[in-house]
């Protein structure tokens, strides 16, 4: 079970930054299984070309984003997409506890981005849809090393922060808010991404 002193400092950062990255949040056992799953997927050509926009309004755009996922049913009856699922819902229930944030849904993709792919800088907002409150991405790259490429950087007011995919590593920033990019990279970059709504 995840400490109160982690989510007590994620929602210290959150507030105070509205972005937070964090190591460990989630334990390692449930992320290497859930790359297992992600790798079974890829093999099994079951990941599918990302789209931008929603509905009626969505597209491939392979200047804007070139990922593959595949999304992560809710009633899913692997057991580490449960145990992932699990310390989202731990996560957000102390974040509506104790910050009011009416948290009730959540949406979560395994994404792969082969070498070569990228996103575009962007928000996580849809223009007919503001359901999505944080955006919540852990990394599952145990072998991650400089120069691999694949960074997220988040352009805030007056800086860029940059984060390296890195294994364990979770980012959790307010979606309306931050426009973020996936910097080209240089070797397969694998991630479980969501949003809590
Ligand atoms: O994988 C990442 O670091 C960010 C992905 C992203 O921005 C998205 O899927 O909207
Ligand atoms: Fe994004």
């Amino acid at each position: 079970m995840t400490p109160i002193s982690t989510y007590e400092n994620i929602i210290d950062e959150l507030a105070d930054k509205d972005y937070v990255v964090v190591d460990g949040l989630i334990e390692p056992e449930i992320l290497f299984e859930l790359k297992t799953e992600l790798l079974k997927k890829h093999t099994e050509n079951e990941l599918k070309r990302a789209e931008i926009g929603n509905g009626a309004n969505s597209s491939v755009n392979d200047l804007i984003r070139s990922d593959k996922i595949s999304w992560i049913d809710k009633d899913s009856k692997v057991s580490c997409e449960q145990d992932y699922y699990q310390a989202v819902h731990a996560f957000y229930s102390y974040l509506n506890r104790a910050c009011f944030t009416g948290i009730s849904d959540f949406e979560f993709h395994y994404a792969c981005y082969e070498q070569g792919t990228f996103y575009q800088k962007h928000i996580d907002r849809f223009k007919n849809d503001s359901n999505r409150k944080f955006s919540f991405i852990t990394y599952l790259n145990d072998t991650w090393q400089q120069g691999d490429g694949g960074e997220l950087k988040l352009h805030l007011d007056d800086e860029v922060i940059q984060v390296e995919p890195i294994f364990g590593k979770t980012v959790i920033f307010k979606s309306h808010l931050i426009e973020h990019e996936v910097v080209e990279n240089h070797k397969q970059r694998f991630s479980v991404t969501g949003w809590l709504k």
